[in-house]
């Protein structure tokens, strides 16, 4: 892993790490944040995944995670949404390759070669954090939109190894909506039945582990009816019993100024997980 920015923040360091992926098969950018407790011994973390567009470089600079990170003594690691590069398959659409990963592993061609964003996720990524970073093996997961669909799939998927989980507008029916139908389709082919296990309301139905779920939705979003659909998660929850705290929040979009106006109190929920 390489370090090619470091910048004094909030009493830690916001620093850009690029490394080689074995699992991609591509050369990725991690944005990582230590708080000032990681100078004396290790920290737990907040792996955030980003939505259709992003990079590494959106949570970091737009939604001031890094004040609350700093507050509670939590790192705070954003890998990009994709694998990059020239010789990664592409595609001229925002919501499809690159920027577009949907944090699963493609099983179709051309995508299959780099697209395996769940294993990274969930495994390479970690390793390499754990292995080079002051930090602890405690980890907690959250994102945005695409990223909000991933947390909570990898977190479903994964009993007891996140401690919390939580989603800013999150894509909680990839199966149902036409991102990730569009998304599905191309990475995994027309098997509908191979399309569950990256469900939310599918993996929700038959969970091993009832880890809460904290989400929060803008009313004015403005994807909220046709690619959202936060009714369908209350009723996935309601339905198997699973704890789910959704919190509509009157007059906001879709936007990271959505997300900075409530990121403090999702860092204060994985806080309380990571501190029991
Ligand atoms: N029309 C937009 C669509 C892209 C967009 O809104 N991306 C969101 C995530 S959407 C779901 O995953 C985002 O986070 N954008 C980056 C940002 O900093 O706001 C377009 O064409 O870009």
């Amino acid at each position: 892993m390489e370090r090619i920015e470091h910048h004094a923040c909030f009493g830690g360091w916001q620093e850009i790490y690029q490394h080689e992926s074995t699992t991609l098969g591509c050369t990725m950018n991690v944005a990582v944040y230590l708080p000032p407790q990681a100078e004396k011994g290790r920290v737990p973390v907040l792996y955030w995944l980003s939505g259709l567009t992003c990079t590494e470089q959106n949570v970091i600079t737009k939604s001031g995670v890094q004040r609350y990170a700093s507050e509670h003594g939590i790192a705070i690691v954003a890998p990009d949404t994709s694998p990059r590069g020239e010789k990664v398959a592409d595609n001229h659409l925002y919501d499809l390759g690159q920027g577009a990963g949907f944090y699963v592993n493609a099983t179709q061609k051309p995508w299959a070669a780099n697209y395996q964003m769940y294993d990274y996720v969930v495994q390479e990524l970690p390793d390499l954090i754990e292995a080079h970073l002051p930090v602890t093996q405690e980890r907690s997961i959250s994102g945005h939109s695409m990223g909000g669909h991933g947390a909570m799939v990898i977190a479903l998927r994964n009993p007891g190894r996140y401690r919390s989980v939580s989603a800013f507008s999150p894509i909680v029916a990839p199966t149902q909506v036409p991102w990730g139908q569009k998304a599905f389709e191309s990475y995994l082919g027309s098997d509908r039945e191979t399309w569950k296990q990256y469900g939310t309301l599918e993996l929700i139905a038959t969970a091993e582990e009832r880890l809460p779920l904290l989400v929060d939705q803008g009313t004015r979003d403005e994807f909220l009816d046709k690619q959202l659909k936060p009714e369908l998660l209350t009723q996935a929850c309601e339905a198997a019993h699973h704890p789910l705290t959704l919190n509509m929040r009157t007059g906001y979009d879709h936007s990271y100024y959505f997300i900075a106006s409530f990121i403090g109190e999702h860092l204060a929920h994985h806080a309380f997980a990571l501190s029991q």
